[in-house]
């Protein structure tokens, strides 16, 4: 050996040493480390067991939730829509619209349990409910952390563990791989972002879900075969969605309604506040009295709202000793929870010159009563003046990415009511101040207010009177037909909760709702019809200075 081998070999033989006592001290250093954890996880798992051992009563909400079908209120043509979807042998992907607190997601979360009694039903026993809101669901566009549809855990993030460490990427399922084989429910499916909302599409397409990592190599001996498979064949996720929104339809993207079953939940009626908040009640072992049901009935919206107010009043009342709520309970609950008197629209027993109802449709599902008020004076000033309160005057929409703005529906309805007024009347409106209001609480606008309209000036030129409790839809033509309109169901619905006893409605719609015994219907084809039905033979005289 020459000398410069020699001080080769010393090197060679320092630099062995050296890395041994790296490798004995960093062995040290995770024995120490591993020694230090366990103590670590001892002590948490000692705090976690004493806090799992502390527990409080049932929450009142909890107490009060739905257990079966029978107890969600009002919802029974909704929840015999979703039996239908979901607890066949072919479960279908649903989207359950209402407004909020009706009982969508108590049925939702109902259904599974349901579906699971039916032999032929694919869910079968301990089939996964998964739960998530997506108002709440983090969207993260690197994909580092994504809870509905699955994550990579790549190896560069610190605590990435052994895998990590040894540069291997590891997949963590999402919600929608969760729910595999049972139901994922996302409240607010509205909400999601854009970008999941078309991931999503994409896992209902294929039943599985694709991950990605740019650390992901197939050729890597390191990874474990079951991480392959993950990123080669996916990881399951055939599940059935079911989507609530407080959204309208026309809100939600074409793509995600087009493969789900849609479903309406309506909102509640006064007599189905009062059942539920009866029923909340009993649940909890307290009485309501009279004043105090009638009250919650006044201020709740919602299946939700007369539910918190009773858990509220409860914890009043039983605060002063007492099994029963009364109302002052109520209207303090009212008062702290800042709610409002429900808009109601409160029918007239007599008949009345210039004011007719008319009907809306407010939501899916949802209609509405409202009036009309027309007062014509003979103008001063040729021409007279038109006045219009109470309506939308403009509709803004976009088409193919441009906004476009449009003169309202009900404004184009006015033009028609004039128009047709003229016609019939063979009277001039422009000789006449005229009015119209709608003591609506929402600016109203559709064509179907037509009818309504031409029925409260004919009574404000001609003085006459229109029967009380009588309600009038139907879009006007030019030519004096009237046509079909939309929400006809809905419409009488609310004319019927509302009090109404007769409603003027076009003869095409006529079938939609033929049958109805709760409500006088009167079908017409043209507006000399109605007029006829409603005014003949009664006194019609002009004001003197118009005669
Ligand atoms: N139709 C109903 N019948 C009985 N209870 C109801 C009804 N609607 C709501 N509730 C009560 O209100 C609570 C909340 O209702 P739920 O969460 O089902 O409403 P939701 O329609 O899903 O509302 P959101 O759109 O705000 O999520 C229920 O747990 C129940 O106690």
């Amino acid at each position: 050996m020459d000398g410069f081998s020699g001080i080769l070999a010393v090197g060679q033989i320092i630099l062995l040493a050296a890395i041994l006592a790296l490798l004995f001290s960093q062995g040290k250093a995770q024995q120490v480390n591993k020694s230090y954890l366990e103590r670590e996880s001892e002590k948490e798992l000692a705090k976690l067991n004493h806090l799992r051992r502390i527990s409080l009563t049932e929450p009142l909400a909890e107490k009060t939730r739905p257990e079966n079908f029978s107890e969600i209120i009002g919802q029974e043509e909704g929840i015999e829509a979703l039996k239908a979807a979901l607890c066949g042998p072919n479960p279908q992907h649903v989207i359950l619209y209402g407004p909020p607190g009706v009982g969508k997601t108590a049925a939702a979360r109902l259904v599974l349990k349901e579906a699971i009694k039916s032999p032929a039903s694919p869910f079968k026993e301990g089939a996964a409910f998964v739960e998530v809101d997506a108002t709440c669901t983090r969207f993260d566009e690197r994909g580092i952390a994504d809870p509905l549809l699955g994550s990579v855990h790549d190896p560069i993030y610190q605590g990435a563990g052994p895998l990590g460490i040894a540069g291997i990427p590891q997949p963590k399922p999402g919600a929608v791989t969760k729910a595999h084989g049972g139901i994922l429910f996302i409240d607010e499916i509205g909400e999601l972002h854009p970008v999941q909302m078309n991931k999503l599409l994409k896992v209902l397409e294929d039943r599985k879900v694709f991950l990605e990592s740019a650390y992901y190599f197939s050729e890597n001996p390191e990874i474990p075969q079951h991480i392959h498979e993950i990123f080669q064949k996916g990881l399951p996720a055939d599940f059935r969605l079911i989507g609530a929104t407080t959204r309208k339809p026309e809100e939600l993207p074409p793509a995600l309604r087009s493969r789900c079953v849609e479903i309406f939940f309506k909102p509640l009626g006064d007599e189905e506040i009062r059942e539920i908040a009866q029923n909340a009640a009993k649940k909890i072992g307290i009485s309501l009295g009279k004043h105090a049901l009638q009250t919650i009935v006044k201020y709740a919206n919602s299946g939700r709202e007369a539910v918190n107010i009773v858990q509220l009043a409860a914890g009043l009342a039983l605060g002063e000793g007492r099994k029963r709520i009364l109302a002052r309970d109520v209207l303090f609950v009212a008062r702290a929870g800042n709610y409002h008197p429900k808009p109601q629209i409160v029918l007239s027993d007599e008949p009345a010159i210039g004011r007719a109802l008319g009907l809306a449709v407010t939501g899916p599902k949802s209609g509405a009563v409202l009036a009309v008020e027309a007062l014509a004076e003979p103008a001063e000033n040729l021409p007279g003046s038109i006045n219009v309160s109470g309506i939308i005057e403009e509709e803004k929409f976009s088409q193919s990415h441009t906004e476009l703005i449009a003169r309202s529906k009900i404004r184009g309805a006015l033009d028609n009511v004039f128009a047709v007024f003229r016609s019939q009347t063979g009277i001039n409106p422009q000789k006449y101040d005229i009015y119209f209001n709608f003591p609506a609480p929402w600016p109203v606008d559709g064509p179907s207010a037509g009818l309504a309209l031409l029925v409260a000036l004919y009574s404000a030129v001609f003085r006459c009177l229109i029967p009380a409790k009588t309600a009038f839809t139907g879009e006007i033509s030019l030519l004096g037909e009237i046509c079909p309109v939309g929400g006809i169901p809905d419409k009488i619905e609310a004319a019927v909760r509302a009090g109404v006893k007769t409603v003027f409605l076009p003869w095409g719609n006529y079938p939609e709702v033929e049958g109805n015994k709760k409500i006088n219907l009167v079908p017409v084809k043209s507006v000399d019809e109605a007029l006829n039905y409603l005014f003949a033979g009664k006194d019609q005289s002009l004001p003197s200075s118009l005669a």
